[in-house]
């Protein structure tokens, strides 16, 4: 582990009214200590997690629309606004690593085929061929399997996008291995990766962010409730739906 801690730099902040300082998590965040190899964030959409993961990938100088630091294409990277904000501290300082965005992993696909043509050994490392030739979790295990293999740090926002729940669990032991040699923050919603062993999550929805038990998350008790008695929770769930829109103004 070599990422220690990120530090919001609020005293440069000049309008703290304004995205990404008014996202509630960005507010109230004075730093957060990485302790472990594997880390994740978790909390509702719009919680502010891609938005300090950015931030990070923009501070280890990794292409903000995804890809390590040699990887630099067309897609316009995103401004990573609050990149300027924050302080990392290292222990040591490593500059390998990878920044995965699963929204822009076409835009990465286009630029690897872009490189393939003057220099086809180019996909040795990304299972032998072309990732728009894989189907889209396909060529996410490919990413994985092939390419992140390295010491260094791996900023992954929701990696889980593309993958079968089988397939979670192979990536399951892909983190495995590469956190024996390698850091990895990981933005994710899913119960089956939040699962990793001696890992810390860092609960987004909480002001400030804080740490959170595993069994604790929204995540696990949604699924868990749903998983146990679906029925139930269904019959609950579509029936109060349907007594609001009975109950509700007309239009
Ligand atoms: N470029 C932008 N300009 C203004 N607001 C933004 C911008 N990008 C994100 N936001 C807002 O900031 C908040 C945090 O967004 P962010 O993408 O960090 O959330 P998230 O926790 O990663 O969500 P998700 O789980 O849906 O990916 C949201 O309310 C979002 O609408």
């Amino acid at each position: 582990m070599s990422l220690r801690e990120v530090r919001i730099l609020h005293e440069k902040i000049t309008s703290p009214n304004r995205y990404p300082f008014n996202v509630p998590s960005i507010r109230t965040m004075d730093s957060l200590e990485f302790r472990r190899n594997v880390t994740f964030f978790v909390g509702e959409n719009g919680s502010g997690k891609s938005t300090l993961l950015e931030a990070i990938a923009y501070q280890c100088g990794f292409h903000t629309a995804g890809g390590g630091r040699n990887n630099y294409y067309e897609l316009a990277s995103s401004e990573a606004m609050l990149g300027d904000y924050i302080r990392l501290s290292w222990l040591p300082k490593v500059t390998n690593g990878f920044f995965l965005r699963s929204e822009s992993f076409f835009g990465f696909a286009n630029h690897i085929d872009e490189i393939a043509r003057e220099y086809p050994s180019v996909y040795d490392s990304y299972g032998g061929r072309s990732l728009h030739e894989q189907s889209h979790g396909e060529s996410f295990l490919a990413l994985f399997r092939n390419r992140f293999g390295r010491p260094g740090i791996y900023l992954l926002d929701e990696p889980e996008a593309a993958l079968s729940p089988a397939r979670q669990l192979v990536f399951l032991r892909i983190i495995h291995e590469l956190q024996r040699r390698a850091q990895l923050i990981i933005a994710t919603h899913s119960p089956i990766l939040l699962g990793y062993p001696d890992a810390d999550i860092y609960n987004f929805d909480a002001s400030p962010v804080g740490l959170i038990r595993y069994e604790d998350t929204d995540h696990y008790q949604t699924t868990r409730r749903f998983l146990e008695n679906r029925k139930f929770y269904l019959r609950e769930l579509l029936e109060e739906d349907e007594e609001e829109r009975e109950g509700g103004v007309d239009r």
